[in-house]
């Protein structure tokens, strides 16, 4: 059975080389997550008190400003980070999917970098090989797939990644939108991958600034503010609160 339950959960980075006496002033800035400046050495409280519960088939949408702290309950959610205080249990295979570069290496070509990043997925290299054509398919890239993957522009390794992840058959998937770099067409034509990689996998938690990559691929939300969940529900409900209009509308 896959779920996650995270009871009460906070995750606090001490800045040991910051210069706290620069911090003290009151600060009224809106981004990041809050800057606690009572003990000796600075500490960013990147979540607080986070409580949630996850079950087989939830579609969770992470929105909020920079430094909410998405990225960071995504690494929770991950097992990734441990909580400084509280607890979270995952129950299932993680797949998780941050940068998509992560797990490649630009000395080996696009073909040897497909089985490495299968692998680092929590795929087979049998199921890797089998899958081996229909990546290169998707991707495009011909050739350059027996080329070292240092000879790709950032668009090229984005395909590459794209099409491995978009393979993966994952328990658990924790997508942290990373897909800049490619062309338009291209994303046009990763979106059917992506939809049908989420309807294979048991739980999806996506964070993105995309409205619409939201509201295809995800049923609920959760909202991100200063390291707190500010509110959950449906994902429409939850981005017209965050955004102060239905989305789509006049963003
Ligand atoms: N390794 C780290 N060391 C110190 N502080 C960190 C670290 N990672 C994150 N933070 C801080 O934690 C807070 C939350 O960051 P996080 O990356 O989770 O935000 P986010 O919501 O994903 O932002 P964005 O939308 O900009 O990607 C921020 O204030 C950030 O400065």
């Amino acid at each position: 059975m896959v779920g996650i339950e995270v009871r009460d959960a906070f995750v606090d980075f001490p800045i040991f080389d910051a210069r706290s006496r620069s911090l003290k002033k009151k600060v009224f800035g809106k981004v990041g997550g809050k800057i606690g400046t009572g003990a000796k050495v600075p500490v960013v409280e990147a979540l607080r008190g986070i409580t949630l519960s996850l079950r087989e088939g939830d579609r969770v949408a992470l929105v909020g400003h920079n430094g909410a702290g998405k990225s960071t309950l995504l690494r929770l959610l991950s097992g990734i980070y441990e909580p400084t205080r509280g607890s979270a249990r995952i129950r299932g295979k993680v797949a998780p999917v941050f940068d998509l570069g992560v797990g490649m290496d630009p000395e080996v070509s696009g073909y040897e970098n497909i089985i490495i990043r299968g692998l680092f997925l929590g795929m087979t290299r049998r199921q890797m090989l089998d899958r081996a054509d229909d990546i290169a398919e998707f991707t495009e890239l011909g050739d350059y797939l027996h080329m070292p993957l240092r000879t790709y522009s950032a668009g090229m390794r984005v395909r590459l990644a794209l099409g491995v992840v978009t393979t993966i058959d994952p328990e658990i998937l924790i997508l942290d939108e990373g897909l800049g770099a490619v062309d338009a067409a291209f994303i046009a034509k990763a979106r059917r991958r992506m939809v049908d990689l989420v309807e294979r996998s048991g739980m999806l938690v996506f964070a993105s600034h995309s409205d619409e990559l939201l509201m295809e691929l995800c049923s609920t939300a959760i909202w991100m503010d200063e390291g707190a969940i500010r509110m959950t529900g449906p994902v429409t409900e939850v981005l017209t609160a965050y955004k102060g209009h239905p989305p789509f509308a006049g963003t």
